[in-house]
């Protein structure tokens, strides 16, 4: 029976530190210098090759101590995945805000595994850097702050949490429907500055209103769901058919949807497509006095067009959760001179807008969201550190195999990341044809395929052998010997 973390349990270290006589051989070095960490060379480059003689060090044939792994939290990652990583006993250093791409790239040279949120912008650049970085870890549903297809061309796996925080987007925007609908911030603004302003013009109940969804995704319908049980009539515009919850409309157009719609909601990722999505012409089409809602993406929206439409009272007000450029922070100013966003004032005109409802990104900020996505996402991390599992990877074929159990013992797992051209199967299993192989799987996403394998009745000795022969293929990206 599959036992998948059988050998690295072996090594498990509870956080009072019982790990001792595991890492001896380790010890007193720094990690930047560990010999043990040979599983990322950069592309065309054999530099590590010398590292190898340490590779086969224990007796389950595992190339390096769990204690080696380097992982580097950014954008105060929650305690659940902090903990589940720091019971591998890897070694996890966590920082509340995010970096800039300086700073990141200077800090994530010897880091092996990264978590981040919507803000870490992990650019060509940084990954680039990231010489010893295999996998990242984004504690959250978007992955456009990843260049996705620079880090499959490292190697570098990338995972997220698809819908752990969608009913909590969902909640914050049912919520946002009904301030709005009420003028609810302006009211309590203005009481909390000692002003009683009782009125009902301009206020309405939502029930029999229409919303317009934007994107009837993982959000967009569990949303639809929560509106029509509170009266409203749903309609959805989405670039695929998509099955209606409840009795709800999928419309043919944009256009349709913003014409018909009381309030317009925008659950779209950032696309080049979703870019500036609602500008002018968009705003034209809103039937007067509508609402805008975006927990999307800063770039879904044309900022100065929402304040033209909210000026000209086109619209009756708005919510916004995310911005062409936000703070790395908390405690960070909200103007334009400390984003330096380089993309116009706009701050101070949002902030001066009556029925504008401005929120600092805290669609998916829930307990229940933010400890369900730290399990889940540190899980991941953990499986693809330990077992080269790619399941539920974003930029990588998705490829596993069950774990090698106790009775295994001269079994190895062979993980191959390579450029997707033709004859590489054939040079690959010519390296492992001194061994059996047991069970082997191979996929392809894009110019990026994964390869894994368990060979049996490996000797120490042979495994330098077989990892440098990989790593002397052309088509190679990565190569990792487990186990
Ligand atoms: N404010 C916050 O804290 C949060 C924001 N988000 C944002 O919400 C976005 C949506 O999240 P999910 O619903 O989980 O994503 P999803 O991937 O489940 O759904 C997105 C939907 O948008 C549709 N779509 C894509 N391009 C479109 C276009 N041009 N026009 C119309 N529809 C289009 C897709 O077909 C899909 O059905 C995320 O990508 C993320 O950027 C997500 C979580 C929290
Ligand atoms: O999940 C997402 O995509 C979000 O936008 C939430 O981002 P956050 O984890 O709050 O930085």
């Amino acid at each position: 029976m599959a036992q998948p973390y059988d050998i690295v349990s072996s090594h498990k270290v509870s956080r009072s530190g019982s790990f001792a006589a595991n890492l001896s051989f380790n010890q007193g070095m720094s990690l930047s210098t560990s010999p043990v960490l040979s599983f990322h060379s950069p592309p065309g480059s054999q530099s590590q090759s010398q590292s190898l003689a340490n590779l086969a060090r224990t007796k389950s044939l595992k190339p390096f101590q769990t204690a080696d792994i380097k992982v580097l939290l950014l954008e105060n990652v929650n305690q659940t995945g902090i903990e589940i990583l720091e019971e591998q006993g890897y070694q996890v250093e966590t920082m509340k805000s995010s970096l800039g791409e300086d700073e990141l790239i200077e800090k994530i040279k010897d880091v092996h595994v990264i978590g981040i949120r919507s803000k870490t912008q992990l650019t060509a650049r940084v990954l680039e850097a990231a010489k010893s970085l295999i996998v990242i870890g984004c504690f959250c549903i978007g992955t456009n702050q990843v260049d996705l297809q620079a880090a499959a061309q490292h190697g570098v796996a990338v995972f997220n949490s698809p819908f752990s925080n969608s009913r909590s987007v969902a909640e914050l925007t049912i919520a946002e429907i009904v301030c709005l609908a009420r003028q609810l911030t302006d009211r309590s603004a203005e009481l909390h500055n000692g002003t009683w302003n009782k009125v009902s013009a301009g206020c309405w109940e939502v029930r029999g209103k229409t919303l317009g969804i934007v994107g009837y995704g993982h959000i967009g319908s569990q949303l639809s769901v929560l509106a029509e049980g509170m009266g409203m009539s749903v309609i959805y515009y989405d670039v695929i058919p998509l099955m209606a919850m409840g009795i709800a409309r999928q419309v043919k157009t944009l256009d349709e949807l913003l014409s018909r719609a009381d309030f317009v909601t925008l659950h779209v990722p950032e696309l080049p497509e979703t870019k500036n999505m609602i500008g002018p012409d968009q705003f034209a089409k809103m039937r007067d006095g509508s609402y805008l809602i975006n927990n999307s993406r800063g770039s879904v929206v044309d900022i100065p067009a929402l304040v033209d439409a909210m000026r000209t009272q086109k619209l009756a007000g708005a919510a916004i959760d995310v911005y062409p450029a936000e703070p790395k922070g908390n405690g960070d100013y909200f103007n334009d001179s400390s984003l330096q966003s380089g993309k116009g004032a706009w701050t101070d005109d949002l902030r001066s807008l009556k029925n504008l409802i401005l929120t600092p990104h805290i669609g998916g900020s829930t307990e229940e969201a933010q400890s369900a996505i730290g399990v889940e996402v540190s899980t991941a991390l953990v499986k693809y550190v330990n077992e080269g599992t790619t399941v539920g990877a974003v930029n990588m074929p998705e490829v596993s195999l069950r774990g090698l159990t106790d009775q295994e013992p001269d079994h190895a797992r062979v993980i191959f990341i390579h450029k997707n051209v033709p004859g590489v199967l054939r040079k690959v299993n010519e390296v492992l044809s001194n061994h059996n192989v047991d069970k082997q799987m191979t996929d392809s996403r894009g110019e990026v395929a994964y390869l894994m394998a368990d060979i049996s009745n490996v000797r120490q000795p042979e495994i330098k052998d077989l990892w440098q022969n990989l790593e002397d293929l052309s088509s190679r990206i990565r190569t990792r010997i487990l186990y």
